[in-house]
């Protein structure tokens, strides 16, 4: 057998690329296995056309809106033939950088062929044999279709295929509430279909904080999207689907097309993990300890395979973390209480951290949370998006464990907070650094202020004592 690989990553997406890219920057000697096209999900299927899609449809929606600016406001639907061409330019832009010739440049061996592990030692792509020190197994997932009947003959779109359609829908049903669902369900609606959403639990995003949700509901509604949460689909048919809604009346929703956004499994089938003694969670995905390693020492795993949040970001840390603790023997493990994340719905919602519930569960009832409702933020008023808040979730001590953001670049704003999160800073720490006016970083520094302000009026009785005290002394 040849000499082995330092380090052989199985899949060319979020994860995998970071890891090849890390590890040749340290000199490895590095292979990447891809079975199909480099770049993953994010860039083919997820991040990048979605968000083109999204500000394709905020435009649009704008357009509509134009009258209150004084243009006359445009009317129709979009035309889907050039909003799915400027989809399909976005990923061409980017796709070079993670071309086969970009990781050839930067010394990676790719290796085109969908790998295979043929024992704790022994992996194959195609039928070449590999040999490895070590293997990152960053295969990433695949969208979960539900067991509703019916659903498999209808034969609904899914996030890898919805790109592909020729016309808009006139009518999508959406089967979840979830990221995608949100996203792309007011993508559609925005771009003219009409568009209805179907969740079983009771809030859209599920994961998120339930007043941040139920926004997101009513901004729905307002653009024409009918919202069915707590809902059970019973059966789909052919231009039809049957479902119970949450107050157990029976509804038939008629539709064009389907989209099923209900979550993801992993891509671990025909890899060999058995034969490998890489063990799996009870939902299949690959079983890491906090530094990324499976119960094979030589075998790590990063992004959406492990299971851990499923986000380009976050699979991008676990592979960075991954790789220096299998190179260099590091004990690094990627710190999920400040993995921030967005959903780039409007309003967009952005979370760090637990909700103030799960921190209530965790922390005991002592948790408060510090509101700075948007009206109160000259930035949000002045773009009329002033609906949302910023939400501190404190710890009984006062330290910042959590936090949502509710608005227009709510993405951006949730950095600091993350860093509060990570770094356990108090309030009074965030708000001691100035922020430029008006910004959207003004929500999470208003929010500090406000906790401050409360502190002080709290300890009213230490503030009287000494303004009483500089009255005597400044008689
Ligand atoms: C519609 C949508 C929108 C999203 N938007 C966002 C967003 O805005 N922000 C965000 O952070 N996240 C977003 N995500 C999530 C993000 O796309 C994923 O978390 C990310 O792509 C996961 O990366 P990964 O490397 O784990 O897997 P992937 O990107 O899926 O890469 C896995 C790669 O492994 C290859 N592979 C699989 N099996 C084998 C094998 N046996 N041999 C060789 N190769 C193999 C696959 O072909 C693939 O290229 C979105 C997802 C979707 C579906
Ligand atoms: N902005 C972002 O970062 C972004 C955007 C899109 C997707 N993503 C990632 O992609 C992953 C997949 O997204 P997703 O939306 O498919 O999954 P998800 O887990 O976010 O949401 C799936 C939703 O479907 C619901 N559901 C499941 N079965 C159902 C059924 N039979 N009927 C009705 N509802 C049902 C669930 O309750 C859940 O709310 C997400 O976990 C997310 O991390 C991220």
């Amino acid at each position: 057998m040849s000499t082995p690989y330092d380090l052989v990553v199985i899949g060319g997406g979020s994860a995998g690329l970071t890891a090849a890219r890390l590890a040749a920057a340290l000199g490895a000697r590095v292979a990447l296995i891809e079975r199909d096209r480099l770049g993953g999900d994010c860039l083919w299927t997820g991040c990048v056309p979605s968000k083109t899609l999204l500000v394709a449809a905020a435009q649009v929606h704008a357009a509509r809106r134009a009258d209150r600016y004084g243009l006359t406001a445009a009317t129709g639907p979009a035309d889907w033939t050039a909003v799915a061409t400027r989809v399909r330019e976005a990923i061409g832009r980017i796709e070079p950088h993670d071309s086969p010739e970009a990781l050839t440049r930067l010394g990676i061996e790719v290796i085109r062929g969908k790998a295979r592990f043929t024992g704790p030692r022994a992996l194959d792509a195609d039928d070449r044999a590999v040999a490895f020190r070590h293997v990152l197994i960053a295969t990433g997932s695949s969208p979960h279709l539900p067991g509703v009947p019916g659903l498999t003959e209808v034969g609904g779109l899914t996030s890898d295929t919805v790109w592909d359609l020729p016309e808009l829908p006139r009518r999508l049903l959406v089967i979840g509430g979830g990221a995608v669902g949100c996203e792309l369900g007011q993508a559609f609606a925005r771009l003219g279909s009409k568009v209805t959403i179907v969740e079983a639990e009771q809030h859209l995003l599920p994961a998120m904080e339930p007043q941040a949700a139920d926004l997101l509901r009513r901004h729905l509604v307002a653009e024409g999207v009918t919202v069915h949460t707590g809902a059970v689909l019973r059966a789909v048919r052919p231009g039809a689907a049957d479902l119970t809604t949450a107050d157990g009346t029976e509804h038939t929703t008629a539709f064009d097309q389907v989209l099923v956004a209900t979550g993801r499994r992993p891509r671990t089938a025909a890899l060999g993990l058995e034969t490998a003694g890489v063990r799996t969670t009870a939902g299949g995905f690959v079983a890491t300890d906090a530094r990324l390693r499976t119960s094979n020492p030589r075998v790590f795993a990063a992004g959406d395979v492990t299971g851990w949040l499923p986000f380009t970001h976050v699979a991008g840390v676990q592979a960075a973390d991954a790789v220096l603790n299998a190179l260099l023997g590091l004990r690094r493990r990627p710190d999920r209480e400040a993995m921030p994340y967005a959903v780039f719905t409007d309003p967009e919602i952005a979370q760090v951290g637990p909700t103030a519930e799960q921190a209530r569960q965790r922390y005991g009832d002592a948790v408060r949370t510090r509101v700075l409702p948007h009206e109160e933020m000259d930035r949000a008023v002045t773009e009329d998006a002033a609906d949302g808040f910023t939400q501190l979730v404190l710890h009984p001590k006062g330290r910042i464990v959590g936090a949502s953001v509710v608005g227009p670049r709510a993405g951006e704003a949730i950095v600091e907070l993350a860093h509060a999160v990570r770094l356990g800073w108090s309030a009074g720490r965030l708000a001691a650094t100035v922020h430029p006016y008006p910004t959207h970083a003004d929500g999470p520094w208003l929010a500090a202020l406000a906790e401050v302000r409360h502190n002080l009026t709290a300890r009213q009785t230490t503030v009287r004592a000494l303004l009483r005290l500089r009255r005597g002394v400044l008689r």
